[in-house]
């Protein structure tokens, strides 16, 4: 005997909306916001017939999950990409009983609104990146809905106050200790919401979280702060994202640490204060950290 379990949906279903609305003051024009996302929905639930049997009577088509994100972006009017998968997932769940569970995950590159002769445009707007905004939504029907969001591919440099000392050296070991080099890295933080979800705000506290993080990571203007390690700030800036937003349960940070050597000028019989560096992809370094809030006694 076999069991069999499965999942389906579709993936990378680009959405652009446009939400337009009344023009922000006299003689100018209508108001317009901009988001690019791109939407994967996978569905669980009592459908496994069509895997064991040909059966594909309880099948809602791929095509038709496609279908529907389109028309769920029109008609939802949300804020943020947590709002948008909260919104998706909700619509499966309520129109096909046997369908269990979904998730939705969704990618969000983000456009910033072009500023024209010193004022924000209507309706233009320039692509950033490499940054952006993610969010995954899962919706059971037994259980609470969970939405963790986060940020992927946000590049920091970081030129001073960074140092690595202190660590095992055995016979292996030629990285020599530094009380100053390059911290840079590539953020990739997710935070994981509870409950009551914090809905309609996501927006706001996706910005609160991310500032935060990168407070602690630069320190304040004058000076900065000392990084010992990417360990301990990547550990800082976690516990910070969980004191600035009550509802975050957790919080998980991947950097890379992205290695930038100092170039031997010596050679030349010129001195190298962490002035003149090459960078390097590859091999990274990659630290990973996982900050949980500590439930409460009973
Ligand atoms: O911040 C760092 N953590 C490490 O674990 C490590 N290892 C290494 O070679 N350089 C660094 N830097």
């Amino acid at each position: 005997m076999a069991e069999v379990n499965g999942r389906y949906g579709k993936t990378k279903v680009r959405v652009v909306r446009v939400r337009k609305t009344p023009p922000k003051s006299a003689g100018a024009g209508p108001w317009h916001e901009l988001m690019e996302v791109e939407v994967e929905t996978l569905l669980e639930g009592s459908f496994l017939e069509a895997y064991t049997h040909g059966d594909n009577g309880r099948i809602v088509p791929t095509d038709t999950v496609k279908n529907t994100t389109y028309v769920i972006a029109k008609k939802s009017n949300f804020d943020s990409i947590e709002d948008f998968g909260l919104a998706l997932m909700r619509h499966f769940l309520s129109r096909h009983s046997h369908i269990d569970r979904v998730t939705v995950t969704l990618t969000e590159k983000l456009w910033n609104r072009l500023t024209v002769s010193g004022k924000p445009h209507e309706h233009v707007f320039s692509a950033t990146g490499p940054e952006k905004r993610v969010a995954t939504c899962v919706g059971s029907r037994s259980g609470p809905y969970s939405v963790t969001s986060g940020i992927e591919d946000l590049k920091l440099m970081k030129t001073t106050q960074s140092g690595f000392e202190g660590y095992i050296v055995d016979e292996y070991t030629t990285l020599p200790p530094a009380k100053d080099r390059i911290f840079c890295t590539k953020v990739d933080a997710k935070w994981t919401y509870g409950a009551p979800l914090p809905e309609g705000q996501f927006h706001l506290l996706h910005d609160k979280i991310r500032d935060s993080m990168m407070e602690v990571f630069a320190g304040p203007p004058e000076g900065g702060e000392y990084s010992p390690s990417v360990q301990e700030t990547m550990y800082k800036m976690g516990l910070r994202a969980m004191e600035v937003c009550p509802s975050v349960q957790s919080v998980k940070l991947v950097l890379p640490n992205i290695h930038h050597f100092p170039f031997d000028i010596g050679r030349f019989g010129l001195t190298n204060q962490q002035e003149i560096l090459y960078p390097t992809d590859d091999p990274s370094g990659l630290i990973e950290c996982e900050v949980t809030r500590a439930r409460a006694r009973l």
